[in-house]
């Protein structure tokens, strides 16, 4: 199913055709936030009911499109996932990453509201429950991202990303000493028309889906 018909944040109303200047949308942000929130629960219900062999399928045709969109991964680090919640599985490809010269890091939340941390991976390295409940390497140096992918809930034709809410990736990439190139990677029916992006939100290099 496509987003393209959910109903939209409820200032939009407030923009009537004809008006010279549209009025500033009272607390615009409230509004677009509660609708960002209708929204990941629509998409991420829309995600869990898929059956594990479409998802399987999927994150070879994703694992594929990364590979085209990425070329060359030797001697670069890339920030992957541990997925949870029904985001495509991407630990094989993560592996194929390392066999072929390149270095795994994976996210860590270090708390709420702050900047996410990348630690190196490699397979066989103890993984611990972070936040959440989502693995993360239990130590190993702390590193910077060549390539950071930012697995998402929804995304939109400008590139932007829907993730979880917490903000963390946004936060993230806005403190990274050392540009990288970011990659949104999820499944190409959670795409919708805009996600209404705020000053906050940074639009993703790339998108790669398994359409
Ligand atoms: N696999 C994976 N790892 C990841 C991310 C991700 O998107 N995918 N993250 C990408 O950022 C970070 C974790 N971000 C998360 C942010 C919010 C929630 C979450 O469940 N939030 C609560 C609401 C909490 C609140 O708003 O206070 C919820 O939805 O119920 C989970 C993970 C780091 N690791
Ligand atoms: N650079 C930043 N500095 C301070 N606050 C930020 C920054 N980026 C995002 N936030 C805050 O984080 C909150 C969540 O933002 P948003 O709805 O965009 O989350 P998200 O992109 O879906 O989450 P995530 O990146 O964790 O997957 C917002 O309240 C926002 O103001």
């Amino acid at each position: 199913m496509s987003g393209e018909y959910a109903s939209p944040p409820c200032f939009m109303h407030e923009l009537e055709p004809g008006r010279d200047h549209a009025p500033a949308p009272r607390d615009a942000w409230a509004d677009v936030a509660r609708w960002r929130q209708a929204e990941r629960k629509r998409l991420l219900d829309a995600r869990l009911a898929l059956d594990v062999a479409a998802r399987h399928d999927s994150a070879n045709r994703i694992a594929a499109a990364l590979d085209r969109t990425i070329g060359k991964t030797g001697g670069r680090t890339v920030s992957s996932y541990w997925p949870f919640r029904g985001e495509p599985d991407l630990r094989n490809w993560s592996i194929r990453v390392i066999e072929r010269g390149g270095r795994i890091a994976l996210p860590v939340v270090i708390r709420k509201n702050w900047p996410l941390e990348f630690r190196a991976w490699t397979p066989g390295d103890p993984l611990e429950r972070g936040m959440w409940n989502i693995l993360v390497p239990a130590r190993g140096p702390s590193v910077q991202p060549d390539i950071v992918i930012a697995p998402l809930v929804g995304f939109d034709a400008a590139n932007y990303r829907l993730g979880y809410g917490g903000g963390f990736f946004d936060r993230t990439l806005a403190t990274l000493p050392r540009r990288a190139f970011v990659i949104g990677v999820g499944y190409a029916a959670s795409r919708v028309a805009t996600i209404y992006p705020q000053p906050h939100d940074i639009a993703m290099d790339a998108i790669v889906t398994d359409a």
